[in-house]
């Protein structure tokens, strides 16, 4: 217990390698985490990443000055991912994805020889799942290793249940009803859980690359499994049962600390470059008492051109206010859309505080991808959700937001799968639903209540403060580095 609540100076603080996956949404998390143990005084951080994300790093980190930060050398000429490609938004298909994947596992020596000299050495080395190899590092150097994953609770139990049950087989010959709806699953665990065929298979992509992207989840599974402990961005209030249940049924230990967005302040998030452009549009919407959705749809699915069209009909045809934080910066929206809209709606192409625009009193829904991030900052802010699902843990998350919170609005595509194309008229109507029905003022009432759990949850004595004392304390703990075998045994 030597570093529990260490808020003193006084101790020698444990020194924590943090290696983020080379992907936006993976990388702010553990951002955030370095943030909150700088705040705290928990611990001094080493944060690993390559030169071609270090900008994004070092931006990130401002604030939390005393982080060291090394840039290591991503590997040139990796079969299959493009020159000069360092991070996973550039990548434009799943194929491509596990050949990125590939070419960051090449990082292995490097991260060990800069782990080998590194002073004092690490006490812990916190990596994203997806650097599955990292395992190997840790052990070769008696160094504990806890896996993060940035999904849900929920997901991450649902990745084991499918497993176990595997439905998938049923459920490929199982009929739609007659309303043309996909036969469901039904959860034995979670009876009031049910999945289609499309969630369970979507975390693998497009059916040509189940086989690559199931090997490298194997991989990652196993990772996780063989870790000393389970970093989740999630807390008690929001996922208590899910928590409750890998605990219960699943190795390592799980530790919920979040949500991790929380514990970067203002300051931190958004530099010194002043009150930008959208923020104040978004001061003179709350000054006319107008309700403003914000639109964004990820870092990771490349979205096609028509697919982003049909999203401007569905806004324009919706008539509410909106912020659209769109990317690519380029893409073409449809003539004139902008200028039709510019007294309701706001297109940014820079890269934005989403957190500070979900925040702003003036923002009342929050059309997304559903990626875990996005929604948790929702969450934080209180902000409903329309959910539109596209691949990886988005389906879980937006059932789990849709059919069990209570938050979300499902946006369905016209053919129910993930890669079908959302109308202009499902837009419009699900928009129009969250922003002025019934079922948005129901899913506004449901997170508010949520969004006050989630900021007790981070603060003093809040659930998620405590169990990130509770994880240093467990597993920087000095005697871990005699014994730094994960416990084989079955909980
Ligand atoms: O202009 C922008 C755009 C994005 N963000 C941030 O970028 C993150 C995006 O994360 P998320 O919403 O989770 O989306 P993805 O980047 O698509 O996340 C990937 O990683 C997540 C965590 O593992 C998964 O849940 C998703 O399915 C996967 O696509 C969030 O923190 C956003 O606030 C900004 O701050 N400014």
């Amino acid at each position: 217990m030597a570093f529990a609540s260490s808020s003193t100076e006084s101790h020698v603080l444990p020194h924590i390698a943090i290696f983020p996956f080379m992907a936006k949404g993976h990388t702010i998390p553990l951002i955030q985490l370095v943030h909150h143990l700088h705040r705290r005084r928990l611990a001094t951080v080493t944060f690993f990443t390559t030169h071609g994300n270090a900008a994004f790093v070092r931006e990130g980190l401002s604030g939390a000055d005393d982080t060291a930060i090394v840039e290591l050398v991503f590997p040139a000429d990796v079969s299959g991912v493009p020159p000069g490609v360092e991070s996973a938004e550039a990548v434009t298909s799943m194929a491509s994805f596990v050949a990125f994947a590939h070419g960051v596992s090449l990082l292995q020596p490097q991260l060990e020889a800069s782990l080998a000299a590194m002073e004092p050495p690490a006490s812990l080395l916190v990596a994203d799942a997806f650097l599955y190899w990292t395992n190997e590092s840790a052990a070769t150097l008696g160094v504990p290793k806890v896996s993060f994953f940035g999904i849900s609770a929920f997901a991450q139990v649902m990745r084991e249940l499918r497993i176990s049950h595997d439905p998938c087989p049923a459920l490929q010959l199982a009929d739609v009803d007659g309303d043309g709806n996909p036969a469901t699953f039904t959860v034995p665990e979670f009876p009031h859980i049910k999945l289609t065929l499309e969630d369970l298979m979507a975390p693998f992509g497009d059916p040509s690359s189940v086989a690559p992207m199931m090997e490298l989840d194997s991989k990652l599974g196993k990772a996780i499994v063989e870790s000393h402990g389970l970093i989740v961005n999630t807390f008690q209030g929001l996922e208590k049962p899910y928590m409750e249940f890998w605990n219960k049924h699943y190795r390592p230990t799980a530790w919920a600390i979040g949500p991790l967005c929380l514990s970067q302040t203002a300051s931190s998030s958004s530099g010194d470059a002043g009150r930008p452009s959208w923020m104040e549009w978004l001061d003179e919407k709350a000054a006319a008492g107008r309700a403003v959705l914000y639109v964004a749809l990820g870092t990771l699915a490349a979205i096609p051109e028509v697919q982003l069209k049909e999203v401007a009909d569905g806004l324009e045809r919706a008539e509410v206010d909106f912020i659209w934080a769109v990317r690519p910066d380029n893409i073409d929206l449809g003539a004139g859309f902008e200028e039709r809209t510019k007294d309701r709606g706001l297109v940014v192409r820079e890269w934005v505080d989403q957190l500070g625009i979900l925040q702003h009193q003036s923002v009342r829904g929050f059309l997304s991808h559903c990626g875990w991030n996005s929604v948790l900052e929702s969450v934080a802010a209180g902000v409903p959700l329309a959910v539109w699902p596209m691949h990886a843990d988005q389906p879980f998350n937006a059932a789990f937001v849709v059919d069990e919170l209570k938050i979300a609005v499902r946006v369905h595509t016209s053919d129910r799968t993930m890669r079908g194309l959302a109308t202009t008229e499902e837009i419009s109507e699900v928009v129009r639903k969250l922003m002025l029905g019934e079922a948005g003022i129901e899913a506004a009432k449901n997170v508010a209540g949520l969004s006050v759990l989630a900021v007790e949850s981070v603060l003093k004595g809040g659930s998620s403060w405590k169990s990130v004392e509770e994880m240093i304390s467990e597993l920087c703990a000095p005697n871990m580095h005699a014994n730094v075998e994960p416990s084989k045994e079955e909980s």
